[in-house]
């Protein structure tokens, strides 16, 4: 084949309902799990990391002597905790972004009925993508477990069933302290060792067949691409089509490549470019107090969401939020169909998600102020269903960012390399890149 011919990609098949058997290493954790201890499993993506978790939770739920309430299914993201039909592990634990002293926040959920009942009665906890957990996050965890259950055991005498990938993403620095702290990783944790004892690798890739090509990603994993993988990679450079036109997201290590990518790709489509302003104010925080000009700025600057958001008709775009649990979540990506103003769009009975500070996961109803704004919001094509995405103006609305970003950010979405027969990769040394 020659190389410069473009290749139709087919849209990414639904899932498949297909009944996997687990193999002896998979197993191996299972029965450990059902033998009441904690485990981490790790391994490269695609050696059965998520089927094994959903087999795990599977069982655990089927079990007539658990009570449904003593299993909480968590991870570190929105889009993984969708996965594996659980929540984000900030959620479970009511910890909000969990900033502040873990004495605090251990306080206020030993304060808190349905939080403190939720910690007593939860045996077993299960943390998917642990890779983008904090070390500090984990630790503080760790002391709330202790302290709201009354109980000097690890954890206090949880079950972790915690699984993921350390070479995969990792957590996002806090640019809110001070100093800016680095990120660190959950086995930098001080109570990590503690907690988990060895870890359980699997080894035994599933995802992809072709064995060239899983030695390509291991190394690539470790970072240690050879000429000959360099090489590989590079003959089967040529055009690509894709048949649903959602392309592979792309990440890139710095916000400024973030930048220009997305005004490119953006430059490179017709049409009209509509621009949203962000309209910010300082709000409060969880005590109540008017958050100062300095920690706002602060929490401006960590935010995803940008203060200008330029958009036209076909530009492949993502969900940046939580906006209604199980459908509109964090990473949810589609392409910008039209620009409608509200009233238009109840008229066309298209669903409008307005999201709410304090209950994301609801779609609240279409008040009249919001209705009758003849303000265009865009109109936005998600895997699963038409819907769009609007922020109610009101006074309690602190940030009024539109919930939608232009991305193309990946630089190896390595991932869908053997799914979708897309490999995405730059061979550029990255400066500042971290790993
Ligand atoms: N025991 C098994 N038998 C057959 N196929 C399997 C088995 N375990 C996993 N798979 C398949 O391998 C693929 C990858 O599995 P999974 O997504 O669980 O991997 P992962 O380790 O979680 O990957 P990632 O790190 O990228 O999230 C899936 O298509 C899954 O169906």
């Amino acid at each position: 084949m020659a190389t410069t011919d473009p290749v139709v990609i087919p849209p990414p098949p639904p899932p498949a309902l297909k009944h996997i058997r687990l193999s002896r290493e998979q197993y191996k954790v299972l029965e450990m799990v059902l033998a009441g201890k904690s485990v981490f499993f790790t391994g490269p993506a695609g050696t059965g990391k998520s089927i094994l978790l959903k087999e795990i939770i599977r069982t655990l739920k089927e079990d007539p002597s658990r009570r449904p309430s003593s299993l909480a299914v968590t991870a570190s993201t929105g889009i993984a905790g969708l996965n594996i039909g659980g929540s984000t592990v900030h959620s479970f634990a009511g910890i909000g972004l969990g900033k502040e002293s873990k004495e605090r926040l251990a306080k206020r959920i030993k304060e808190s009925f349905r939080l403190r009942v939720r910690w007593q009665e939860t045996k077993t906890l299960c943390i998917d993508e642990i890779s983008m957990l904090d070390g500090v996050l984990f630790d503080k965890l760790e002391y709330i477990a202790r302290f709201v259950r009354d109980s000097k055991l690890p954890f206090g005498g949880m079950q972790l069933i915690i699984s993921g990938d350390f070479f995969q993403l990792p957590p996002v620095p806090d640019k809110t302290h001070e100093n800016s702290m680095p990120a660190t990783y959950a086995f930098d944790a001080q109570s990590w060792q503690r907690c988990m004892g060895r870890p359980i690798v699997l080894s035994r890739v599933f995802r992809q067949k072709d064995n060239a090509f899983i030695d390509i990603l291991s190394s690539m994993r470790m970072g240690v691409l050879t000429q000959t993988h360099i090489q590989q990679l590079t003959k089967l450079s040529r055009p690509l089509i894709y048949a649903d036109g959602i392309e592979p997201s792309r990440l890139f290590p710095l916000r400024v490549e973030v930048e220009a990518c997305n005004s490119g790709r953006l430059g490179a489509l017709p049409g009209t470019m509509i621009t949203y302003h962000a309209v910010d104010s300082a709000g409060f925080d969880v005590y109540n107090e008017r958050i100062n000009k300095e920690s706002a700025e602060r929490l401006l600057d960590r935010l995803v969401a940008v203060p200008r958001l330029s958009l036209k008709v076909g530009a492949q775009v993502m969900l940046i939020q939580n906006v209604v649990q199980g459908s509109l979540v964090n990473g949810s990506v589609g392409i910008l169909e039209e620009f409608l103003t509200t009233r238009e769009a109840v008229e066309r009975q298209l669903q409008v998600a307005v999201p709410q500070q304090e209950l994301p996961q609801y779609l609240s109803p279409v008040n009249g102020a919001v209705f009758e704004k003849n303000q265009a919001w865009p109109l936005t094509w998600l895997a699963s269903q038409p819907a769009i995405t609007v922020d109610e103006e009101s006074e309690e609305n602190k940030v009024d960012n539109p919930e939608v970003i232009v991305v193309s950010d990946d630089d190896a979405d390595m991932e869908s390399g053997g799914e979708y027969e897309v490999v995405l990769c730059r061979f550029n040394p990255v400066p500042h890149c971290s790993r």
